[in-house]
């Protein structure tokens, strides 16, 4: 059983018990919004999951848990701010769609969903009591274990695992600098209102970094109920007409904690969101929504947790340097031949890296899974990349590789060293992995990270296996080639 208590608990149970209860009563207040009477938020610290809510009685299929107005939702369509800096959030045909934050840093241009979200996060958290969403921002963490915020010596815990490459916290920062602090410095009458006090860059850059991370784990992109097909021009809950889907903070909603194996849905409506059971809900057990079919490095980098249930979506990310490195282990060839054959391809004709995944199919519409957690095949793309460059070598030096079958030996031969090599990056085996994982001397990051390093070694060596057995497959089937047919014997 993976330990995921992480956080020291700073706030008082009952801080934290009466934070949630002003923010149901808030939530309810609403117009439209409703809070089914069998359910509960619940401190749920001591397991490491923040607030979480929990059935207090048997719950049917299909039961409404709670109901959340369009209006409660945090974003530009109900913010003032949009309204009071109109010439800043006026959308072009070149907006970013992607829901991701920018990374080059560029100055020009509308903000996208993502710079669009902190900005007016960042305005209705400096409203404080002013602000419709204060009871919200009460609930909202201050904490966070996504990958951001981990120290170096936390991450060295992550070995090998490419998720160490994908925390973006110096682009996160650049965009900041380039897309929010000019235009909160160039507004600060509208920012700061009401006697609040002025950030220094630095404070407005921690604040940006921390309403950015509560984005990354909290929001939510919302759909119109609509299928998109014929969307009237003036529907203010879809940004554009090319299907570009608005971000928000969905109070209540939020509160939810996910996992792979889940019992409710967020159902996006005209009005209002609901979150509906999707399977009968017994007493006491966690309403759990979904995030997707994410593996442990991701659910790390973006909420900061990470799931047995998740560990079937793990992925390994193989470079093709190392595939490269393999090859030239794998295939004798001259300097000469390699030269001439690599010398005929642009980098830019290349992947850099390659996925090895499961590739499993997504949960039910129960929100349960099927099947075992196996690999099935190797990456196609990787290879078709390592037969672009097998091609190119035959071509110059035909004995190396005489036929397709010999080509397809390399092949897997070179994939199966790759991820050896792969492998081997990690500076643990999967065995001292497992020894750690059993006992409890690790705990919190670490115990998270040593999750993560380890499903990426369970897949390397399920795709390992697979090569050899298609290796063996192969030479077996060559051997079979090279045998007399039955009808040869016969004639013989
Ligand atoms: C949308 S919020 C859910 C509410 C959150 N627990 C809270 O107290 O505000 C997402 C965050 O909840 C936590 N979380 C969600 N699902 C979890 C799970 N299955 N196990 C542990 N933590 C989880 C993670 O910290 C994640 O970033």
């Amino acid at each position: 059983m993976i330990k995921t208590k992480t956080k020291a608990i700073t706030m008082s149970d009952s801080a934290f018990e009466e934070k949630s209860a002003n923010f149901l009563d808030w939530f309810k207040a609403w117009p439209g919004a409703s809070f089914h009477e069998d359910i509960e938020i619940r401190d749920l610290r001591n397991s490491g999951r923040g607030r979480g809510i929990i059935a207090k009685a048997d719950i049917p299929e299909d039961t409404v848990l709670f109901t959340i107005p369009r209006a409660a939702i945090i974003n530009t369509q109900t913010s003032e701010l949009a309204k009071t800096l109109p010439a800043v959030f006026a959308p072009t045909v070149t907006d970013d769609t992607d829901n991701e934050a920018d990374d080059d840093g560029g100055e020009s241009g509308p903000p996208d969903n993502w710079v669009s979200l902190i900005l007016v996060m960042i305005y209705e958290y400096l409203q404080g009591e002013n602000s419709r969403w204060k009871r919200y921002f009460d609930v909202l963490p201050t904490e966070f274990d996504t990958l951001m915020w981990w120290s170096d010596a936390e991450l060295d815990w992550l070995q090998a695992s490419s998720i160490v490459h994908k925390i973006g916290k110096d682009d996160a920062e650049s965009m900041f600098r380039a897309r929010i602090l000019p235009i909160v410095e160039k507004n600060a009458d509208v920012f700061y209102t009401n006697g609040a006090q002025k950030l220094s860059e630095d404070e407005l850059i921690s604040l940006a970094h921390r309403i950015g991370s509560t984005i990354m784990a909290y929001a939510f992109d919302l759909e119109n109920d609509d299928d998109g097909a014929d969307q009237e021009e003036d529907d203010e809950w879809v940004e554009d007409r090319e299907g570009k889907i608005l971000m928000g903070m969905v109070p209540m909603a939020d509160i939810l904690n996910a996992d792979a194996e889940f019992n409710a849905h967020v159902n996006h409506e005209e009005d209002s969101l609901t979150v509906t059971a999707i399977r009968p809900i017994a007493v006491g057990q966690e309403i759990l929504n979904y995030y997707g079919p994410l593996g442990n490095g991701e659910l790390l980098r973006r909420y900061g947790y990470t799931s047995v249930h998740h560990a079937r979506y793990d992925v390994v990310e193989i470079p093709w340097n190392l595939v490269v490195s393999a090859l030239k282990q794998v295939l004798v060839v001259d300097n000469t031949v390699w030269g001439e054959a690599s010398a005929q391809f642009e980098p830019e004709d290349f992947e850099d890296a390659f996925v090895i995944d499961r590739d499993l199919d997504e949960p039910d519409s129960r929100g349960e899974y099927h099947g075992p957690k196996a690999l099935k095949s190797l990456p196609e793309d990787l290879r078709d990349q390592i037969n672009t460059i097998l091609k190119a070598i035959r071509k110059l030096s035909p004995e190396t590789i005489p036929d397709k079958q010999r080509r397809d030996e390399i092949c897997l031969s070179a994939m199966r060293r790759a991820f050896q090599l792969k492998l081997a990056e990690y500076i643990t085996s999967t065995a001292d992995d497992e020894k750690l994982l059993s006992n409890d001397t690790v705990s919190g990051r670490s115990r998270m990270a040593l999750f993560v390093r380890y499903g990426e070694k369970l897949i390397l060596q399920e795709a390992i296996s697979l090569a050899s057995e298609k290796m063996n497959g192969s030479i077996a089937s060559q051997d079979e080639d090279n045998q007399p047919s039955a009808k040869r014997l016969r004639t013989k």
